[in-house]
């Protein structure tokens, strides 16, 4: 159904293809997900099977690719939208319509349908996606998520025989995401429809895909296997695989069910442990996070040892090996550097004491209401944010997270109670009094960049904050040191986008530090980045709150998790009390070790060689648990 034929795309200007000879063929009726660390090309080539490559993005295209036998050089964007129907990384992009309803019949009448068919798709996708609710809402005042779901939605009412989607479960909430995953199986299984998906959160979509195709850095060609033969060698991997390399388990488990099936001789082994040494308030040490190193680098959880026993079964395993540099993956978010994050933190320390009398909370919110539109979408909410303190914000699409955020910001303003930070009510204090006591890096990091170059953003991050000049220039040095002054911030990959929007927000040195969906777009690699600047600003006294529908990030990073339903708070407790009897807010090693209170690989990992370390000096090693 999709044919790649010696395919490589280079954009004008660049020095090298960003895609290289990919040459492939994808079935119809099979759901293929594409995976690869950032910028790697993943976009790029899904680009190029919608037509948008090189059409509307310019650049020069080699080979062949073609779609139902259309070749997509030959055939525009438009020429394809009766068989293709693409769902890009942002859904404000894809909306043409103001109006939900609205944009799911848009398509159908581009392609001139009937009425009544029009109608009864409609009535059929507002069904299966959850919409219903939502069908006379402008879209404009939906969440995040609901807007991903109506972007989705309006390419699934044309019925396309092939769906590309880029990162579709990116603002989704967990059990969200398995519904939308659910419904593409089902498209697949009943329909025939072909689908191909990137994803990095490989642990939400892994077990659903028939195949997965892998560009492994960039200007390796694609790599295309089984889900277990691909994810044996690829340099990105869900913590179920992390765990089934570093346990040594053969076959790799991808699914939960499996792992568990697996994991009765590990999970004694651990009993025997006192159980995870977690972080469990501020200013305690963490243990180190996601696997950050690429594949072959011989690091724990990177598979050395589970390969080590592979007796070879899986078909094409070791061809897909040596198709796999063993270079470490590229990041798109660089490590901080410690000297400057050093200053940065301190400097970050002063401006929290200074805000904060020792001891004053960084936020509170009192029997908070707010009410949008005629709905009240929160509803009683009491909350404490300590400095040092991070706290997931867990929920439901349209819990009311970011309304939360939104009134800690002071862009809301309570309904009823009251809100405060660093003492002061946020709604009514003259934002440049806000800039040091809270800062919000948005969902979507471009609502924060408005200027042409990264230079004119730092200078007016600069004014702003009352900063400096060279202030925030040093932060983006720090974070991103490969990004010249003259860069276009449209021209960033996504991790790189946010990372300067952090910076951007870091110059004001907010001793409350808000980040709505952090890790959208990013990769295992930069999400330890993330992570690990997120502690250095936490162990300096910052305050922390994220909302996130990542599971496995809350499980590394915050100490606390407050969980929102239906605009109240109906949880709040430390992390692995919260999450690990959650069906939808427990990551996957919780999920695999329980009852035990285990949330990651690197806490198993320690108590692996703690316990090693004890066998050693009294037994025979046991091999099954060996690193
Ligand atoms: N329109 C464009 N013009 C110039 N360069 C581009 C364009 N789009 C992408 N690139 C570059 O091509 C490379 C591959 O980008 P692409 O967006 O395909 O990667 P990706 O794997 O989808 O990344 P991510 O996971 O961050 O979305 C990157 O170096 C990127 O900067
Ligand atoms: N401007 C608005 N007018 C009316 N209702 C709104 C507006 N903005 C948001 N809402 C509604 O308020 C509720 C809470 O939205 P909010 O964006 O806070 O949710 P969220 O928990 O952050 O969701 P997500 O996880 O999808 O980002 C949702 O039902 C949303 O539709």
């Amino acid at each position: 159904m999709i044919r790649f034929d010696q395919v490589s795309v280079t954009y004008d200007g660049a020095a090298r293809p960003s895609l290289r000879d990919a040459d492939f063929t994808l079935p119809e009726g099979e759901l293929t997900l594409l995976v690869g660390p950032s910028g790697v090309g993943k976009s790029t080539l899904l680009g190029a099977v919608s037509g948008l490559v090189p059409h509307f993005t310019g650049g020069t295209l080699r080979g062949r690719v073609t779609v139902a036998g259309r070749d997509t050089r030959t055939h525009r964007p438009r020429e394809l939208a009766d068989v293709v129907g693409t769902v890009g990384q942002d859904p404000r992009a894809h909306f043409v319509t103001d109006v939900v309803e609205d944009e799911l019949a848009y398509g159908m009448e581009s392609l001139g349908l009937p009425p009544a068919v029009m109608r009864r798709r409609v009535e059929e996708t507002l069904d299966l996606l959850g919409l219903n609710e939502l069908r006379d809402r402008p879209i404009a005042t939906l969440s995040g998520g609901q807007q991903q779901r109506v972007a989705i939605g309006s390419v699934l009412t044309t019925h396309p025989r092939v769906l590309v989607l880029d990162e579709p479960t990116s603002a989704l909430d967990p059990a969200a995401a398995e519904e939308v995953l659910a419904v593409l199986q089902r498209l697949v299984h009943d329909l025939g429809t072909t689908v191909l998906m990137a994803e990095h959160r490989l642990e939400r979509v892994v077990q659903y895909a028939d195949r997965v195709l892998l560009l492994p850095s960039p200007g390796t060609a694609p790599v295309l296997g089984t889900p277990s033969d691909v994810m044996a060698v690829s340099p990105v991997h869900p913590p179920v695989v992390s765990l089934g390399r570093l346990a040594g388990w053969t076959p790799l488990p991808l699914s939960i069910r499996d792992a568990r099936r697996a994991s009765a001789a590990l999970r004694a082994r651990l009993s025997e442990e006192n159980g995870p040494r977690t972080p469990d308030g501020p200013g305690c040490p963490a243990p180190p996070v996601f696997e950050a190193r690429g594949h072959g680098d011989g690091a724990p959880g990177t598979g050395s040892g589970a390969e080590r026993r592979e007796t070879g079964e899986g078909r094409g395993r070791e061809q897909l090996r040596a198709a796999v540099p063993t270079t470490p993956a590229p990041v798109s978010v660089p490590a901080p550097r410690s000297g400057l994050l050093g200053r940065l933190t301190r400097r970050g320390r002063a401006a929290a004491t200074a805000a904060e009398p020792t001891g004053a909370p960084a936020a509170t919110a009192t029997a908070l209401g707010i009410r949008r539109a005629r709905t009240e979408v929160l509803h009683d909410v009491t909350l404490t944010v300590a400095p040092g303190e991070t706290i997931a914000l867990m929920g439901r699409n349209g819990a009311g997270k970011s309304t939360l955020l939104a009134a800690l910001t002071g862009t809301l303003a309570p309904t009823t109670g009251q809100v405060t930070v660093g003492g002061r009510a946020p709604h009514r204090t003259p934002p440049p009094e806000m800039v040091r006591r809270v800062g919000l890096v948005p969902q979507e990091p471009r609502d924060l960049l408005y200027a042409d170059t990264v230079a004119a953003e730092c200078a007016a991050a600069d004014a702003d904050a009352g900063a400096a000049p060279g202030t925030c220039r040093a932060l983006v040095s720090a974070l991103l040191p490969d990004v010249p002054d003259d860069t276009h911030p449209r021209d960033l990959s996504e991790g790189q986008r946010l990372t300067l929007a952090l910076a951007l927000v870091l110059t004001g040195r907010p001793a409350l530090l808000l980040l709505d969906e952090p890790t959208r777009g990013l990769d295992y690699a930069a999400k330890a980045r993330l992570v690990e600047t997120l502690r250095a600003l936490a162990a300096d006294g910052h305050a922390i709150v994220l909302a996130t529908h990542d599971v496995e990030l809350a499980a590394e990073l915050a100490h606390r998790v407050v969980i929102l339903a239906g605009g109240e708070v109906v949880a709040d407790g430390p992390t692995a009390e919260v999450v690990v009897s959650s069906p939808a807010f427990a990551p996957q090693v919780a999920k695999v070790l329980a009852p035990g209170h285990w949330l990651t690989v690197s806490q198993v990992a320690a108590a692996l060689k703690a316990t090693e370390a004890t066998d050693a000096t009294a037994s025979p090693r046991t091999p099954e648990t060996t690193p």
